[in-house]
């Protein structure tokens, strides 16, 4: 049976980057699942069209990172049909052997919801702010308005809302680096996996 890892979180929390290495470091498979909702808005039309005609060059787009595909993609997450058609592409990955990570804003509660380990991952509004301005080399003021007002229509849709899982364990990154949130998350899933 495949293990299973389930990463939550707001927007630029580090969710990602403790997915990545956590992948890297059992041998798991990785799967961005913000990347299909992000290709989904970014390709225009019909966005339940668009979910359910995603190809490899849609996901490859070199515009996918920027601010503004972040917008579109949580216009189109709202949106239960375009939901409902990205489902069984990220189960049918999650069912790889020997294991798959995934992280997004619904994995443990709807995609895994028997995931064996599931992780919140949060940081400080700020502390995500000026991690996510830095990246993309903007400003942090102006870069925080648009975390929020992501986030909130993230946490206030009616389908598969952004929440922790009754059993998530909460990860907090606010006054850690990237290394130490890294050894903090292997160390829970090898408290599981042993
Ligand atoms: N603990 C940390 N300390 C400082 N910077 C961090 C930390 N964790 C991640 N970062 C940096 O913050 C940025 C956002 O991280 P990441 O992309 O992992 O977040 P995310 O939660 O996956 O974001 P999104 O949901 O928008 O894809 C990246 O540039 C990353 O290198
Ligand atoms: N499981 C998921 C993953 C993402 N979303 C939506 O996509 C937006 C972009 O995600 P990033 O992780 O790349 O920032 C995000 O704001 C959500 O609206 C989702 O709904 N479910």
């Amino acid at each position: 049976m495949p293990f299973i890892i389930a990463i939550d979180g707001p927007a630029a929390s580090g969710k990602g980057t403790i997915a990545r290495a956590i992948a890297g470091h059992f041998g798991f498979h990785h799967l961005d699942t913000g990347l299909l909702y992000r290709a989904t808005g970014a390709k225009g039309g019909d966005p339940v069209l668009a979910a359910r005609s995603l190809s490899v060059e849609d996901l490859a787009r070199p515009d996918l990172r920027s601010a503004e595909a972040g917008q579109a993609a949580s216009r189109v997450a709202a949106i239960p049909a375009v939901r409902d058609a990205l489902v069984e592409y990220q189960r049918r990955f999650a069912a790889q052997e020997p294991g798959a990570v995934l992280d997004g804003r619904d994995i443990g509660t709807v995609i895994c919801p028997d995931a064996a380990v599931k992780l919140y991952v949060t940081a400080s509004d700020r502390a995500r702010a000026i991690r996510r301005a830095a990246e993309l080399g903007t400003d942090a003021d102006a870069v925080l308005e648009q975390l929020r007002d992501r986030d909130r229509r993230d946490s206030e849709r009616a389908t598969a809302p952004l929440k922790p899982a009754p059993d998530a364990v909460l990860l907090d990154t606010t006054g850690l680096s990237i290394h130490e949130a890294i050894e903090r998350a292997k160390s829970i899933v090898a408290g599981v996996r042993g």
